[in-house]
């Protein structure tokens, strides 16, 4: 067999679900708590992890898509002999998650079982919805930690891709009232520009003003600053830090090969300088959730001890004992080694010049340590509750750091990072173009007047754009609408009064896109996905139709044939042949042509908000055989519509 041979065999063959030096390295730690306890966790490490999802509270199709669940896909699960009923996960809020007993790796639509199959179907149209979103169990806990408010300003250091920020946009939406925006912001940050990318493509079915995506090394996060000079910090802040990530082994079983004991060594010394960097931008009585996929004292306890010796007492652990109380967890540890493939080292001294490299001073522990209530941090393995392997600690920050923690470690262009060289440097070559205020008053004033919008929208303050909008002639593609707090951080300053240098990726809602047509007045039409925050702001434009009109509308969008014998009548020079209905005519000759915005009729006050989800962005113009309507959402999203639309009129909730 040659060697091309062997490696495409090796490829195909499944991994071997095992690594001596692993276990050895683990034992010798201590994670567990006794042999019978440790052999239980790594026989859990071998089994597949369980397929697991939450549903997304904040929006408003949520109770939709639990019916269905809940009366269809989960009872044609439970009538598979072959596996263990579906499970909603105890400690997971207002039974949103739930856990199923199929390989989370496996491919559903290849399955035989119709409950698998179905299983599959409702995933993947709920996900497209933003209802649904698929995570790992483990993965859930660090953003409830955080117990996050919608006026809370909340920056996640270390986003990509995305589970977790989306999580929090959730938090900070859900306890607003529906169509409401939250006064408050999510950061999400990460020094990869690409998986940056990757996390607004995640978090866009969000459709979220308050969500700023930036691209820094979160250990050199610019610190803002307000007009006036002050610090703008965070309330709540989310360092789920890259780790050797070998909680991770169910979900990733290549990692059994390449792990090795210096994966923990190589990473503490950026942990603890995001840790300590987040510190910084952390508000006096806010929290800091610090998480990691690893099992490694080296990547937890010992970053966390470090970082409150460096606080001399302006940080506390947070007592998380009684939140989430059916989690099952195990306390923090008290005592760990440092080790890497050179073995054991007693203390850095004795470590060796060129080790010295690699393992800093700060993992080992010290008896200062024992004072430290390092069991508050929470560990979760693979065999107390069939999910990976994860650590998570909250701490609070009780009065201003020492001033020798403040120093923000300066910029070394001959200094290399562990992921990219200095920000300075690194950020001029992959430059995002910045974003800025709509300063031209008469854009918004006409897209004031054009669709009726009341004063809660706030435009005058609440659009930025990409493109400069006070020269003669020039008018901004997109506009994007951004909630208080994320207006405040992209406003913000650095600490001389200059710009604050924050490379944005994407922020707020595509709210209006430039669409100059002749004979229509506002130049802007508004997008379907700045629908969700700005319809309950709506005066003016909004037709209410027959469902069955919409349906028609909506259909013809997806190239169905739905053409002659589904409407009765042809266009007319006033009215688009769609529209039959005598009430939905007579609403229709009240807007002016130009962006119109069609509303399915509630069945009564109970259905209204689920009607007025199904809202789709259309446009009123003249073609040759007269008026017309067409979509404006794209065709993907149109067809999602439809579906809803459909599910909702057999349910009569629209009529
Ligand atoms: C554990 S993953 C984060 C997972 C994410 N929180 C989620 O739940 O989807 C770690 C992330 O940190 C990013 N990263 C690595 N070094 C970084 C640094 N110095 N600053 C900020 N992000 C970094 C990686 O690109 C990666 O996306």
């Amino acid at each position: 067999m040659d060697d091309g041979h062997r490696e495409k065999r090796a490829k195909l063959e499944p991994p071997a679900l095992a690594n001596e030096r692993f276990e050895a390295y683990y034992a010798a730690q201590g994670v567990c708590e006794d042999a019978g306890d440790f052999r239980a966790m790594m026989e859990a490490f071998r089994r597949p992890l369980p397929l697991t999802f939450r549903l997304n509270a904040s929006t408003a199709l949520v109770e939709a898509v639990r019916r269905k669940l809940e009366g269809d896909v989960l009872p044609a699960l439970k009538r598979e002999a072959s596996m263990k009923p579906p499970k909603c996960v105890a400690w997971y809020p207002d039974r949103l998650s739930w856990q199923i007993d199929i390989s989370q790796s496996a491919s559903l639509k290849q399955s035989e079982s119709r409950g698998v199959l179905g299983l599959h179907a409702f995933l993947k149209s709920a996900g497209e919805t933003g209802a649904l979103t698929r995570q790992e169990l483990v993965s859930m806990i660090p953003p409830l930690f955080l117990e996050v408010k919608p006026k809370h300003r909340v920056i996640d250091m270390c986003a990509a891709p995305g589970s977790k920020t989306s999580q929090l946009l959730e938090m900070l939406h859900g306890a607003t009232n529906a169509g409401e925006t939250p006064r408050g912001v999510v950061v999400a940050n990460d020094a990869s520009l690409q998986r940056a990318n990757l996390l607004t493509h995640q978090c866009k079915r969000s459709n979220s003003p308050a969500l700023v995506v930036t691209n820094h090394q979160a250990q050199l996060f610019p610190i803002l600053h307000d007009a006036k000079g002050k610090k703008i910090r965070f309330d709540r802040i989310l360092a789920d830090v890259p780790c050797s990530g070998d909680g991770t082994l169910r979900k990733s079983p290549d990692l059994w090969k390449k792990w090795n004991a210096s994966s923990g060594v190589d990473l503490h010394t950026l942990q603890l300088e995001i840790a300590t960097h987040a510190l910084r931008l952390l508000e006096v009585g806010g929290r800091l959730v610090y998480s990691t996929c690893s099992l490694n004292p080296l990547e937890n306890e010992s970053v966390v001890a470090a970082l409150l010796k460096r606080a001399k007492g302006s940080v506390e652990l947070v007592d998380v004992s009684k939140s989430l109380p059916e989690l099952k967890r195990r306390p923090g540890m008290k005592r760990w080694k440092v080790g890497d493939i050179y073995g054991w080292h007693d203390s850095f001294e004795e470590t060796g010049k060129k080790r010295m490299k690699t393992v800093a001073k700060t993992m080992f522990w010290n008896r200062e340590y024992d004072a430290m209530p390092l069991e508050r941090c929470v560990r979760v393995f693979p065999h107390l509750d069939d999910t990976g392997g994860f650590f998570i600690t909250a701490l609070k920050k009780t009065a201003e750091l020492p001033p020798e923690m403040e120093q923000t470690p300066q910029m070394d262009a001959n200094k290399t990072y562990r992921m990219e060289r200095a920000n300075e440097q690194w950020n001029e070559k992959k430059r995002v173009a910045p974003v800025m205020k709509v300063e031209d008053r008469s854009i918004v004033k006409s897209i004031n007047k054009h669709y009726g919008v009341q004063d809660a929208l706030d435009l005058d303050d609440a659009l930025m754009t990409r493109q400069h909008s006070d020269l003669p002639g020039v008018t901004p593609k997109r506009l994007y609408y951004l909630s208080d707090g994320a207006r405040k951080v992209l406003t913000a300053r650095g600490k001389d009064g200059k710009n604050a240098g924050l490379q944005v990726v994407a922020c707020g809602v595509r709210a209006f896109e430039r669409q100059i047509v002749d004979g229509v007045e506002c130049a802007y039409r508004i997008t379907q996905e700045g629908l969700d925050t700005a319809l309950p702001c709506l005066k003016k434009q909004i037709v209410r139709v027959r469902a069955s009109e919409l349906e028609i509308i909506l259909a013809r969008q997806q190239d169905e044939n739905v053409g002659a014998n589904s409407s009765s009548r042809s266009s007319s020079d006033d009215v688009p042949e769609e529209i039959t209905n005598a009430k939905s005519i007579e609403h229709l000759k009240k807007v002016s042509d130009g962006c119109v915005i069609l509303v399915p009729k509630a069945r009564d006050d109970d259905t209204e908000t689920e009607a007025k989800a199904l809202a789709v962005a259309a446009w009123l113009g003249r073609g040759k055989k007269g008026k017309s309507i067409s979509v404006l959402a794209s065709k993907a999203s149109g067809g999602q519509l439809l579906y809803q639309l459909r599910d909702c009129m057999s349910r009569g909730t629209v009529v």
